[in-house]
C-alpha cells in the first residue's frame, strides 16, 4: 500500500501566450520529469484534486467540495475534451466513506469540468482516459470558498479511504500558485455575466466562449508589458508555502484565512487547496518525502508555476 504524489500549476494559456522557448524547455523538462516518476510508479488509481473556473459549478449550487461519480471534460482553452473513466464502485465508496467520517462531500453522477482537471491528466498521464480517476472539485473561485483548515481535513478524510483500497495510488493537485487571472466575481458582475454565473454559463455559445478566451489572453499580454495590471505574482510566498508542504507543516495554513490569501497572492490563488489536499491525503499513508521541487514566476501564463512530487514512505 502506498502512493506518489504529484501538485502542478495550470495555465490555460500554455500554447496562446508563452514565455520564452528555454522557459518552455525548462517547464517541459520538469513535467517530462514528473511523468517518468509517475510511470515508474505506475499507479492503479488517481485521485484529482482540481478546481473549475466557472464552467462545471455555478451559484445555482456551489459546493465547496465535489467527487464526481461521473464526469465529462469540456476542452477549454484547447484542453483534451471527454469523459473520465472513473470507477464508479470506488467513488461511490469514497462519497459513503466521507460522510460518515465527518467530511460533507457532494457527489456529482455528471460532473463537468475544464482545464483544471484535463490539464494534469494531459501533462502527466498522457491523456484524459490512461487510468482510473477519482476526480475531487474543491471550489478556488467562488466566494464564499472553503478554508485551508477544512480543505485539509477533507484530504486527510479522502487519504484514509484510499489506504483500505491496497492500490497504488497516484494523488495529483492541479493549480496555483499566486496569481489572479481575470475571472468575474459576482459581486461585480453586469446582469448578463450574473445570469451566465448563476448557471447558464453552462453550455455557453461559441462566440461568447471565444470572447471569454480571449479576455484572459489580452490579460495575460498585458501583464508581461505592465505587472501592477494584475494582481502581482508573490514568489516569496509561493516559496514559503511550498517548504511549508516539503515539512510537513501543513497544519499551519489553516491560521491563513481566505481573505488574507487573496491579499498576499491573489484571488486564484486559492487553487493551491488543491495542493493542500493532496498533501493531506498522502499524509494519511505516513511518512512521506518530496522529490522534484520547481518554481518559477511566469508572467506569460499569469502564474507562480510550481511544481513538487512526493512519495509515501511506506
Ligand atoms: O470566466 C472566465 O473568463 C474564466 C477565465 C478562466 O478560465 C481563467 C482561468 C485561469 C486559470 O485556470 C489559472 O490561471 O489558474
Ligand atoms: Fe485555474
Amino acid at each position: 500500500m502506498n502512493a506518489y504524489l504529484h501538485c502542478l500549476s495550470h495555465t490555460p494559456l500554455v500554447g496562446y501566450v508563452d514565455p520564452a522557448q528555454p522557459v518552455l524547455d525548462e517547464v517541459d523538462g520538469v513535467i517530462a520529469a514528473a511523468r517518468e516518476r509517475i510511470a515508474a510508479f505506475d499507479p492503479e488509481l488517481v485521485v484529482l484534486f482540481a478546481p473549475d473556473h466557472y464552467n462545471g459549478f455555478f451559484y445555482d449550487v456551489m459546493p465547496p467540495f465535489c467527487l464526481g461519480v461521473g464526469a465529462t471534460a469540456i476542452g477549454d482553452f484547447s484542453s483534451a475534451a471527454g469523459e473520465l473513466p472513473v470507477p464508479t464502485d470506488i467513488a461511490e465508496a469514497c462519497a459513503h466513506y466521507s460522510m460518515k467520517n465527518g467530511i460533507d462531500l457532494a457527489v456529482s453522477y455528471c460532473m463537468q469540468v475544464d482545464h483544471g482537471f484535463a490539464q494534469p491528466l494531459e501533462f502527466l498521464l498522457g491523456g484524459l482516459d490512461s487510468r482510473p480517476v477519482l476526480p475531487i472539485f474543491i471550489n478556488g473561485v467562488a466566494t464564499p470558498l472553503p478554508g485551508f483548515q477544512r480543505t485539509r481535513m477533507m484530504g486527510e478524510v479522502i487519504g484514509r479511504f484510499l489506504t483500505t483500497l491496497n492500490k497504488r495510488v497516484l494523488i495529483l493537485g492541479s493549480g496555483g500558485l499566486s496569481h489572479q487571472p481575470p475571472v468575474p466575481e459576482l459581486a461585480k458582475v453586469d446582469a448578463h455575466m450574473r445570469d451566465r454565473l448563476l448557471g447558464s454559463g453552462k453550455h455557453l455559445p461559441p462566440d461568447e466562449r471565444e470572447l471569454r478566451q480571449r479576455r484572459v489572453i489580452e490579460a495575460a499580454e498585458k501583464f508581461i508589458e505592465d505587472q501592477k495590471s494584475l494582481h502581482p505574482l508573490n514568489p516569496v510566498w509561493d516559496n514559503q508555502f511550498m517548504t511549508l508542504l516539503e515539512q510537513k507543516r501543513l497544519g499551519e495554513l489553516d491560521a491563513v484565512s481566505n481573505e488574507e490569501l487573496s491579499a498576499i497572492a491573489g484571488k486564484s490563488t486559492h487553487e493551491i487547496k488543491t495542493w493542500v489536499a493532496a498533501f493531506a491525503a498522502l499524509s494519511a499513508f505516513g511518512d512521506y518525502r518530496t522529490e522534484g521541487r520547481y518554481y518559477r514566476p511566469i508572467p506569460e501564463w499569469i502564474a507562480g508555476f510550481g511544481s513538487l512530487s512526493a512519495r509515501s514512505q511506506n
